[in-house]
């Protein structure tokens, strides 16, 4: 039963919505076309997956991970949590965010350098809720209401396996580079991550909107963990939209800008987007790279993660959505 006064205003809409009764075999044009045979990595295995991992940072941008030590209870606990926060009143959501480090969001994903929510007119409304925060805010403070603060500890654990593994891949990527240790050490200590976890309407009409516009992150790497049997994650490969399959105990891992720069567009971040269906949960945790480090690249010209947002947040406020990495390109003039 779908708890209406929980959700913003504006999806409350959309669980209304009568979907016309399907003829038989007629999946009301919502057919989900998966995404067949994605890499997989094995995290414990990545010495003997260098290649594998070459390959999926290249032609794919996203990888399945295996073996990553997260324990299921963990992951079912979080997510049981997190629905359980998702499930109070949207004003107690919004206000009990107020003056904490968490930071409640609906309608617009894009983030400025300090983890807030850019809001304008112009940007696409997406069809989500959400709490963004910093992974090195989670443990500085307590959360007055219990749910909230349950939810808190179990990112407290959950961030120690998203950093260890973020840094683990990070590594690998770099070697896989062919970096000089000194430069992957620049990159990779005081690497800082952010949570985001979101929840998307029930909603059976297919017009009604993206539950996350289409986009590519502007992190380094991302670590997604997808509720289990609730798809809605698709990647653009050969020109269609394909669905990434939830499948338990598995993590989903996307390249982000910063890696591409970083690998002067070897390996490349890609496109996705989240369509509505089922009430959804999903957790994200984005790896950066330290805040005074610039990102170097035979293609761009050097910026750091923070110069990278707050470009980013500039051209959503003036033209509405993100132009990412062609803003640092560098020209090359043939002669
Ligand atoms: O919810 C999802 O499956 C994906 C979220 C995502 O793409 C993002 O947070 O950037
Ligand atoms: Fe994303």
């Amino acid at each position: 039963m779908t708890n209406l006064e929980s959700y913003p205003p504006h999806l409350r809409h959309l669980s209304h919505h009568q979907p016309p009764v399907p003829a038989p075999e007629d999946d009301g044009g919502n057919s989900t076309k998966f995404l067949e045979s994605l890499p997989i990595i094995d995290l414990q295995n990545l010495n003997h997956d260098k290649n594998k991992l070459d390959e999926a940072c290249k032609h794919w941008g996203l990888f399945r991970l295996v073996n990553h030590g997260i324990p299921p209870t963990l992951l079912t606990q979080l997510h049981d949590q997190a629905k359980q926060v998702f499930s109070l009143p949207f004003e107690t959501k919004q206000s009990s965010c107020d003056g904490n480090p968490i930071n409640y969001f609906c309608g617009s994903s894009a983030l400025t350098p300090s983890g807030a929510t850019i809001t304008t007119k112009l940007h696409n409304t997406n069809l989500f809720e959400g709490f963004g925060i910093h992974s090195t805010q989670l443990s500085l403070f307590q959360h007055q209401l219990p749910v909230f603060e349950s939810l808190r500890a179990l990112l407290v654990e959950y961030g120690n396996h998203t950093s260890r593994i973020a840094t683990t891949l990070f590594e690998a990527v770099l070697k896989n580079l062919d970096f000089d240790q000194e430069l992957s050490k620049s990159y990779i200590t005081d690497n800082t991550g952010l949570f985001r976890v979101y929840r998307y309407p029930h909603c059976s009409n297919s017009d009604a909107g993206l539950g996350l516009a289409v986009h590519t992150d502007s992190s380094a790497l991302t670590i997604l963990n997808q509720e289990d049997e609730v798809s809605g994650l698709e990647v653009l490969r050969d020109d269609q939209w394909l669905t990434v399959k939830p499948i338990s105990n598995t993590l989903i891992v996307n390249i982000g800008d910063l890696v591409q720069a970083i690998s002067n567009d070897r390996y490349k971040s890609v496109l996705h987007r989240v369509k509505v269906n089922k009430d959804r949960v999903s957790i994200t945790y984005f790896m950066y790279t330290g805040e005074d480090v610039k990102v170097e690249s035979s293609k761009y010209r050097p910026f750091t993660s923070n110069e990278y947002l707050a470009q980013i947040e500039q051209d959503i406020k003036a033209v509405g959505h993100k132009i990412g990495l062609s803003r640092f390109k560098l020209i090359t003039v043939d002669n």
